[in-house]
């Protein structure tokens, strides 16, 4: 626990506060669990004020404005984003230390906080059944900042990971700002630990909150407040406090058993999840672990306790292949569903009686237009064989660590119907090699009297298929994603509860639970025959994997597809290369490269881009984000940007095609973000994909350097996918590592092969490096443009010496994503200026633009010309013919420095 740091805030504090002195900072228990303390060092009468917010001490979420909040859904997760950039940029002392004394990240881990927890005690808890909402809503509120961090980066000059924000999550979270007034961030008061008997209580007036004295209070009590009365299962979700039970239900008793396994888990949550069934389930949770008691039992004295056989954390298990069960039937009624949905977030509900798929009114106007939508065979009666397409499973962005069907295929055969005889026959049958992550079934024969709707069977293959949800059912649900059409529904809340993901993720489900499939193949086939649908049915044109085995070899569809690179050596004109931008934005990022003092909000520290101590440190490689390039732009250098953005985006879109898989490719892509990158010797980038933010469909590096040339090292690592992760790259899927401590680690491969682990690897899809198989090394030349579809593997191996230099631009399958800055109208308009131009040679300074004039810039002229923004706002000069710093909001005054910089260097 931060105790030290407490004490350091608390000196500075009673320098200042009279009432602060009377206070104490320590250690306590509360059931098992280890926390700081506040305690009193002198009595307090009933009533008496304890401790009193100091505006200049408090941060409220209503004070914070800006675009880069933007991407949040709610306060907690804007002055989440406020304490991680005050906790990096900070250099008041009062926050600085302030936030240092809040608990670190792997202290809130240690203490056992939900929020904190790793995904692989997420993914416990989801088993159990009392639980599992605590899982969803953590991985929700991951995902809402995980978005709202994205937002924040474009928006921003402080950079942030997610592991920044999470912990400003944490502290907001695990602070009690919402429970005493509203939303805010109050150090002091913050740590006051709960407890079902407080004696102190928070009053609020006026937005100023008071610690005041319940009852008496003797010197030497811990000051205790009770948070909320939500009960012991949301204060265990928000907080990891354990309370007692009171009235509260007592845990299933399979949660109560599930959680008894886990007591001996190094995981803090999972150990204070069991510690909360032993005191919430009665006979059950009170009888002590089996593996526990025998530690206690079997210890002779005076020798070292058995030490507990640790889990083999990393070791993933193959699918379930053994529990597929998918059970088909003839046309009956889908029994069990009592509320089946279908349509766009949010999805339209429909009674059972509206089951004739009438489309919905909230289709009649898709937020974009439907793709690669499943054909499915009509029902008309069909002789010849026919094939529908591979089908490309989406992945549920919360579910990421368990949904691994990847594709399967269904076949129209001979058109026999399924008996209801016949029903078992149709089960697909395992494979009998694993191995191969295959289920194959083949079923032709079945003799048709009746149902005559249904005239054909289908072949299915289902690659490494585990279950999407443990469903009541007690089968195997699984999902087909048919572009953007859904047909959902259980009306067994478990069940829907992941659908609401993504703006525009529909997803077509079935199982054997509630959709037979038959059933569900006449609702959609005559779903998809509405003429309402049609101009949204864009009929696919993957090919078909039989068809392929057939043919021997794919039908080419032109474009890319995942792993392949297309290299165009002169994407740039000789003088591009190596002439104005080289002396211009070349040398630029180059001043840039003096990092601290320079480009200090864009050099990464990530072990993701730096390798050793030494990079670590300072950082070796600057990525000048567009804004950055634009702003520090002289206009030949933004003429040459804006010329090679053009011809970036003519390239890109002449590849992509419909292979691009993690995301709708709508027949266009659209630039999203760019950044020039600067690497010096120890950087890196680690084996990823692009598909992380922005929806980002294809991608593209031009060079500016030459391997072997200008630097040495840095090769790009194009990789093939594992053949556990057929659809490694594609969107929803996880980065994980390997502890730090603990181990040794191994992942068994799917042909048994264990592959050691190194503590504190990477893992991407729960995949080390060495099971993704190099498929090309690129070595970079100047002047040249590789282009690869996002979901490809990628990885740039670490520069030995010399200078890499790159610009890279990922594209987004979504017009609406299309970033601001490559609105270029502004920029346009500024290289037509003649004044300007003109004042440029002349080393004249640009007029200051009044009210008016800046009412009708584009915001990409106004961030360009950030005097213009800062005159429009009315600022005074430094003396020098700049803004005053203290005059912008704080990322202007960022955004100055970084100019100042850039023109005064020139
Ligand atoms: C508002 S803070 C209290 C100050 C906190 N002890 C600290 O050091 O920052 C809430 C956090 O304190 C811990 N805590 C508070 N009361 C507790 C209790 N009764 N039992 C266990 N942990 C408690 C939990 O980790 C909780 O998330
Ligand atoms: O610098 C490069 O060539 C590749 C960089 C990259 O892959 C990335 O930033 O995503
Ligand atoms: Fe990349």
């Amino acid at each position: 626990m931060p105790v030290a740091s407490s004490q350091a805030i608390w000196q500075l504090l009673s320098e200042n506060d009279e009432a602060a002195r009377h206070l104490g900072v320590g250690l306590a228990q509360h059931n098992g669990i280890r926390t700081r303390a506040l305690s009193a060092t002198k009595d307090f009468q009933q009533d008496e004020v304890i401790l009193a917010s100091d505006s200049t001490r408090v941060i409220r979420a209503a004070d914070l404005q800006g675009r880069r909040f933007e991407g949040c859904p709610d306060d907690a997760c804007r002055l989440a984003l406020h304490v991680a950039e005050r906790a990096k940029t900070g250099r008041d002392s009062f926050w600085t230390k302030a936030l240092a004394a809040y608990p670190s990240f792997s202290e809130f881990e240690a203490l056992g906080m939900p929020l904190a927890a790793s995904e692989r005690a997420l993914a416990v808890l989801n088993q159990v059944p009392d639980f599992q909402a605590l899982a969803t809503s953590v991985r929700q509120t991951r995902g809402a900042m995980l978005s709202a961090l994205e937002s924040y980066n474009r928006h921003s000059t402080t950079q942030l990971n997610f592991a920044d924000a999470l912990w400003g999550r944490l502290v907001v979270d695990s602070g009690l700002g919402d429970v005493r007034c509203g939303p805010h961030v109050a150090p002091v008061l913050d740590w006051v630990n709960h407890s079902t008997k407080p004696n102190v209580r928070y009053e609020c007036h006026d937005g100023r909150v008071t610690l005041q004295a319940l009852r008496r209070i003797r010197t030497g009590e811990e000051l205790q407040a009770s948070y909320n009365q939500l009960g012991p299962m949301a204060n265990f979700a928000r907080y990891g406090i354990i309370e007692d039970p009171g009235e509260a239900k007592p845990l299933s008793p399979s949660s109560c058993t599930r959680l008894q396994i886990v007591s001996l888990d190094k995981e803090p949550v999972l150990r204070a999840a069991s510690k909360f069934a032993q005191i919430h389930c009665g006979d059950i949770g009170a009888r002590q672990p089996a593996a526990s008691a025998t530690a206690t039992a079997s210890t002779p004295t005076g020798a070292a306790p058995p030490v507990p056989k640790p889990e083999p954390a990393m070791e993933t298990v193959p699918p379930k292949m053994g529990k597929l069960e998918l059970s088909i039937q003839p046309l009956t009624q889908i029994p069990g569903v009592s509320n089946l949905l279908f349509g766009p977030r949010p999805f339209v509900p429909l009674s059972p009686s509206a089951w004739d798929w009438a489309a919905p009114t909230a289709l009649a106007q898709p937020p974009a237009p439907l793709l690669a939508l499943l054909p499915l065979p009509s029902l008309a009666p069909a002789r010849q064989k026919r094939t529908t397409r591979a089908v490309g499973m989406r992945r549920n962005k919360r579910q990421a660590s368990r949904i691994k069907t990847a594709y399967f295929e269904m076949e129209a055969a001979d058109p026999q119907v399924p008996q209801d005889g016949a029903v078992d026959e149709l089960q697909p049958k395992l494979p009998a090699d694993p191995e191969q992550g295959h289920l194959v079934t083949n079923h032709t024969n079945h003799n048709s009297t009746s149902a005559a709707a249904l005239r054909r069977v289908w072949n299915f293959q289902v690659h490494g298929t585990s279950p999407r949800l443990q469903h009541p059912c007690g089968v195997l649900d699984f999902e087909i994603s048919m572009g953007k059409l859904a047909l959902l529904g259980t009306g067994h809340d478990a069940f829907e509860r992941p659908y609401e993901e993504q703006p525009g993720q529909w997803t077509l489900a079935v199982s054997a639970c509630f959709g037979q499939l038959s059933s569900f193949e006449e609702r959609t086939s005559r779903l998809l025959q509405q003429k309402a649908l049609r101009p949204f049915l864009v009929p696919s044109s993957r090919p078909s994997l039989s068809r392929a085995r057939r043919k021997s070899a794919p039908r080419s569809l032109g474009g890319l597809a995942r792993g392949e690179v297309v290299v165009k050596p002169e994407f740039l004109q000789p003088s591009e290369a190596s002439g104005k931008f080289r002396d211009g934005e070349l040398k630029k990022v180059s001043l840039l490269a003096a990092w601290e003092e320079r480009c200090a909000f864009s050099v990464e520290r990530s072990e993701e881009k730096n390798e050793g101590e030494h990079c670590l440190a300072q950082g070796c490689v600057a990525y000048c984000g567009l804004w950055q390039m634009v702003q520090a732009a002289r206009d030949d250098d933004l003429q040459l940007l804006l010329n090679v953005t053009d011809r970036a985006s003519r390239l890109v879109n002449d590849l992509a095609s419909e292979r691009i898989s993690a995301f709708e490719f709508a027949g266009k892509v659209w630039p999203h973000w760019a950044t020039f990158q600067h690497y010096l010797p120890g950087g890196k980038h680690i084996l990823h994909p692009d598909t992380d933010k922005g929806e980002h469909c294809m991608s593209l590096a031009v060079s500016f350097s030459t391997h072997g040339v200008d630097f040495t090292g840095g090769e790009i690592k194009i990789y093939e996918c594992p053949p556990s992760v057929p659809d490694c790259g594609n969107r929803g899927r996880s980065r994980t590592h390997v502890p730090k401590e603990g181990g040794p680690f191994a992942r068994k491969l799917l042909n048994g092969t264990l592959l050691p682990l190194r503590a504190g690897e990477w893992l991407w899809d729960g995949e080390p490096e060495a099971a993704y198989h190099v498929r090309q090394l690129l070595r970079p030349a100047s002047g040249t443009a590789m282009v690869w579809l996002s979901e490809t593997v990628h990885q740039v191996e670490p520069v030995q010496g010399g200078h890499r230099k790159s610009l890279f631009y990922w594209f987004t399958c979504k017009e609406p994503l299309q970033d601001a800055a490559f609105d270029w109208t502004g920029l346009a308009q500024r290289l037509r200026d003649p004044t300007a131009a003109r004042e440029k040679r002349s080393g004249a300074r640009p007029p200051r633009e009044g009210q008016a004039n800046c009412a009708g810039l584009s915001e990409t002229w106004r961030r360009v010309r950030l005097r213009g923004l800062i005159g429009c706002q009315g600022g005074e000069e430094d003396g020098q013919g700049w803004p005053k710093k203290s005059q912008g909001p704080a990322e202007v005054g960022k955004l100055l420095r970084a100019q100042w910089i850039w023109h005064g260097r020139r």
